[in-house]
């Protein structure tokens, strides 16, 4: 095996947790009289941390409306972490073959990077009975997030495995553009939540229709 640790990516990767994201985002949105949005628009919607979905979800598009005012962004963000605080891991779930996976790894290293708020991570691996693997967790609210690469560092630093030895494994933009600046190598998975993009134009080593296939393509 060529890596020493490695580091994976939480929604749209290792966990299908779009339909409670979905759930909280339309329970916020009613509290507020705002249009609800459909769960095609929360998979786009999700992969730049918390603040970033509730701008996107008071704006009804990717692109945030500029005249959102910080008092609404912050009354939206509370109150979309009561309604995600009760739903957490109501309808998420684990995609395919990732305990199998992360089991023929048992040997290596191995941390979760997400941008993911803590307070909603740590629960998210314990009722998804996978944390125990991770020797490393870090989240969007513990500094910089994905695409900097300073979250992916902060891993390799705490497994005490240098960058170049580290394989990065997610499902979107920010996850390659963090590899690329940590200079670790990426591999991305096309069932998540690539906001509609094609993962190829950003030049990962190594391209997976499943989890599963992570075993025999890294071995
Ligand atoms: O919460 C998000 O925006 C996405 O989190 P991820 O980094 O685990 O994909
Ligand atoms: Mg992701």
């Amino acid at each position: 095996m060529k890596y020493q640790a490695l580091l994976f990516d939480l929604d749209g990767t290792l966990v299908d947790s779009a339909e409670d994201m979905y759930i909280a985002s339309n329970l916020m949105l009613t509290d507020l009289a705002r249009p609800i949005v459909s769960q095609t628009m929360v998979r786009q919607f999700v992969g730049n941390g918390i603040e970033m979905l509730v701008k996107r979800l008071l704006s009804g598009d990717m692109a945030v409306n500029p005249h959102l005012s910080a008092a609404d962004i912050e009354r939206a963000t509370s109150l979309f972490f009561t309604h995600y605080e009760a739903v957490v891991a109501e309808h998420s779930a684990l995609y395919p073959h990732v305990e199998t996976v992360l089991a023929a790894f048992a040997h290596i290293p191995k941390a979760v990077v997400t941008n993911k708020a803590r307070r909603f991570t740590l629960p998210l691996l314990e009722k998804m009975a996978i944390a125990r693997h991770f020797d490393v967790v870090v989240c969007g609210d513990d500094g910089d997030k994905k695409p900097t690469p300073t979250p992916l560092l902060s891993a390799s630093e705490q497994l005490a495995v240098a960058p170049k030895d580290c394989l990065m494994i997610g499902d979107s933009k920010s996850d390659l553009l963090a590899a690329q600046a940590a200079a670790m190598d990426c591999l991305a998975l096309t069932y998540g939540y690539h906001q509609g993009e094609d993962l190829r134009q950003y030049n990962p080593q190594y391209l997976c229709d499943q989890f599963l296939d992570i075993i025999t393509t890294i071995n």
